[in-house]
């Protein structure tokens, strides 16, 4: 199913919770709609749902497959959905709760029990749970929940899926397992699905591309690559990661610290990663600044590094290195440095990356 999004605006009395938002969500691929709290997600979700309704006071349309939904209920546009909170049936075994929407089918279209039996027994091979079938929520965990009520929602072979931070009450172990789990599963079963979250790591691993919302409006769309290594503007390189803000000049594709230049124009402002940023001898030519070792954080992929500015205590610089060079550069906490970009960008409002 091919989604379109055209000119939406909702409002909320005089708020305005999504301003002129303009989508395509291509049939099979799973999309993010990543932003902070209060940015307007869950509410672009719910009216693609059909669980919040454009009113004559709002604009725009939603369009599945060409035809426009936005006056369609919630049960005639064939979609699942999957929330945070588990929404399991308490008093149903597992096999009853993904049995659920094929038993409230109308008559005639209705299944067999027997043709029920075989689906619901797919199901949870599907979701890894084959066991598990007699099973009451309370006894399982809180992914195993999660995997049964997507389990539940895919049963009535929705065109759509909708999910709405189906992991966020999980902890990290199991969030990441999961995440990887259900973008295999998404890929094997094709269906075009919709991802709200506030994790940016959630969002780049398993989205195919990602909406970034700030304030009900779209700051960009792209691939996970294209926001994170080519960020629109300063919401989003802030938004998908630490960044370093240093204010001055390029001159020959070389930085010239300036921090007179606060205040300034965007061209003086440049934003880059700490692992777009090296470690160097204090004195090294292409150094752009000098600072002090402050904190070294040893435990994780990456050794991140955590530097004051020599001329300026209350400046902090963020540099994240391998293991290796770390290793091979032999630096200490107390030591004085000099930091050098590894390259310089610029974004097209002119602040510099
Ligand atoms: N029914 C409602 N009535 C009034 N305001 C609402 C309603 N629903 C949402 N809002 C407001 O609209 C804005 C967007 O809310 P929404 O739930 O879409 O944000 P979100 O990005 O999903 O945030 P979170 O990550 O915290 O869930 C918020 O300021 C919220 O307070």
């Amino acid at each position: 199913m091919k989604i379109e999004v055209k000119n939406l605006t909702k409002y909320f009395g005089n708020f305005v919770a999504l301003d002129n938002i303009n989508l395509e969500i291509v049939e099979g691929e799973l999309l993010a709609l990543l932003g902070p709290s209060g940015s307007g997600k869950t509410t672009l979700l719910r009216m693609i749902a059909g669980l919040e309704t454009v009113d004559d006071t709002d604009k725009g349309e939603i369009l599945f497959n060409n035809i426009d939904v936005s006056k369609k209920d919630i049960g005639d546009r064939d979609i699942g959905f999957v929330f945070q909170h588990y929404a399991l049936f308490k008093h149903m075994t597992v096999f009853e709760n993904i049995a659920f929407g094929l038993r409230v089918k109308p008559k005639k279209q209705r299944l067999s029990n027997d043709e029920i039996n075989k689906k619901v027994t797919k199901l949870l091979q599907l979701i890894q749970l084959d066991g598990f079938a007699n099973r009451f929520p309370w006894q399982l965990s809180g992914g195993q929940r999660q995997r049964v009520a997507l389990a539940r929602a895919l049963a009535v072979e929705p065109k759509v899926l909708l999910l709405d931070e189906p992991f966020g009450a999980l902890d990290a172990k199991v969030r990441a397992d999961l995440r990887k789990w259900l973008k295999e599963l998404q890929e094997e079963l094709g269906i075009t699905t919709v991802l709200v979250t506030h994790d940016q790591e959630e969002a780049l691993e398993v989205a195919d591309r990602i909406v970034v919302i700030s304030k009900g409006k779209i700051e960009q769309v792209g691939t996970p690559e294209e926001v994170f290594h080519n960020p629109a503007n300063e919401f989003v390189i802030n938004f998908l990661g630490n960044v370093n803000l240093f204010h001055g000049r390029e001159e020959d594709g070389r930085l010239n610290i300036d921090s007179s230049l606060e205040n300034q124009d965007n061209n003086s402002k440049f934003l880059i990663r700490p692992h777009e940023l090296e470690i160097v001898s204090v004195n090294d030519s292409e150094a752009i600044l000098q600072a002090k070792i402050k904190y070294i954080q040893l435990a994780g992929s990456q050794v991140k590094v955590e530097l004051t500015h020599l001329e300026n205590e209350l400046k902090t610089v963020l540099v994240e290195i391998s293991h290796y060079e770390f290793k091979e550069k032999n630096i200490k906490k107390g030591d004085i440095v000099g930091i050098r970009p590894r390259a310089l960008r610029t974004f097209e409002d002119g602040a510099g990356i």
